[in-house]
């Protein structure tokens, strides 16, 4: 039952330096560091358009930097072989081609891949890991169901079992919680936050990238604009001057996670008090995290 090829499932550390990525004469990211820590779960977030993707795309190696490097426990990850690379990092991506001929199974089954050599069969341990990784994204049922006859939400769940039963040391995400009902959203955050894994993220809900994050990189631009903790970096002032929306930041009396309300009307400008519709806290960072009165 044991097998050679699998490595222990650990955490890398992820260092992002300096990259920057163009497309002819546009950036799509420019100057960009980041890092995740082994074991941490570090969102990307940031409105469309401001980069997530294609940084995400340069760590999982489909864009290579135009300058600047991307480290996996210090290598230089565009440098190492393919195979080395995809033992230790999966993605989950937005661009899945969903036209597979092939059973839910049989999708979950090639997360294996990377850790087997030309024409290996399924170890024990492999289809342990494949029904355990279609368990814990409630998938078991849809096992025997052709991957191409999925809804959106059921595919996106088997992408995520795929790369679970990889076994990755990093986890990179575009938007997994993309068409999941709201339960199914709570428990694949929920099984990333419990991974022994780093993982990386990209997430437009900014109060489960508030909760399930550790650290939170703010993109704009194609540049981060702020990171920290979710409770330094959610503040009204970045939401206004990031997204441009109005928002009240409090911290969540059961979670103890900032909880980000969003209200109606333009953002106040700095120094503009006031309140009615639009009324969020637009004052300094005194007006930070209160907890609800
Ligand atoms: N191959 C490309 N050629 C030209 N422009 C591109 C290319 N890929 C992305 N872009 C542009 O680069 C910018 C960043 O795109 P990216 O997909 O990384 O943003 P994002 O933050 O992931 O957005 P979203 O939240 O909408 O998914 C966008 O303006 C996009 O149109």
């Amino acid at each position: 039952m044991t097998s050679t090829t699998t490595p222990p499932m650990g955490a890398a550390e992820l260092a992002v330096e300096s990259v920057t990525l163009t497309a002819g004469a546009h950036h799509l990211v420019r100057d960009v560091c980041l890092t995740a820590r082994p074991g941490e779960v570090v969102g990307l977030v940031g409105p469309n358009g401001s980069g997530k993707s294609s940084l995400l795309r340069a760590v999982y190696r489909v864009l290579r930097p135009d300058a600047g490097c991307v480290r996996v426990d210090g290598a230089d990850a565009w440098a190492l072989p393919v195979r080395r690379l995809a033992r230790t990092l999966a993605a989950v991506v937005q661009e899945s081609a969903a036209d597979f001929d092939l059973t839910v199974r049989d999708v979950v089954a090639m997360g294996r891949t990377p850790h087997k050599r030309l024409l290996d069969g399924d170890t024990a341990e492999d289809r342990l890991l494949i029904e355990s990784a279609l368990e814990s994204v409630d998938a078991t049922g849809l096992a025997d169901r052709r991957f191409d006859h999925l809804s959106g939400g059921e595919r996106q769940r088997v992408l995520i079992a795929r790369a679970l039963a990889q076994r990755p040391a990093l986890l990179v995400l575009d938007e997994p919680t993309n068409h999941l009902d709201i339960r199914h959203q709570l428990d694949v955050l929920g099984i990333l936050r419990e991974l022994p894994a780093t993982v990386l993220v990209a997430l437009h809900d900014l109060n489960l990238a508030a909760y399930y994050c550790d650290r939170l990189y703010v993109l704009r631009d194609g540049e981060v604009t702020a990171s920290g903790s979710p409770s330094d970096v959610l503040t009204p002032e970045l939401l206004a001057e990031v997204y441009g929306v109005t928002a009240e930041v409090t911290v969540h009396p059961r979670t103890g996670a900032p909880h980000v309300t969003f209200l109606p009307g333009a953002p106040q400008r700095p120094g503009h008090s006031g309140s009615g519709a639009g009324g969020a806290t637009a004052g300094g960072s005194a007006g930070r995290d209160r907890p609800p009165s």
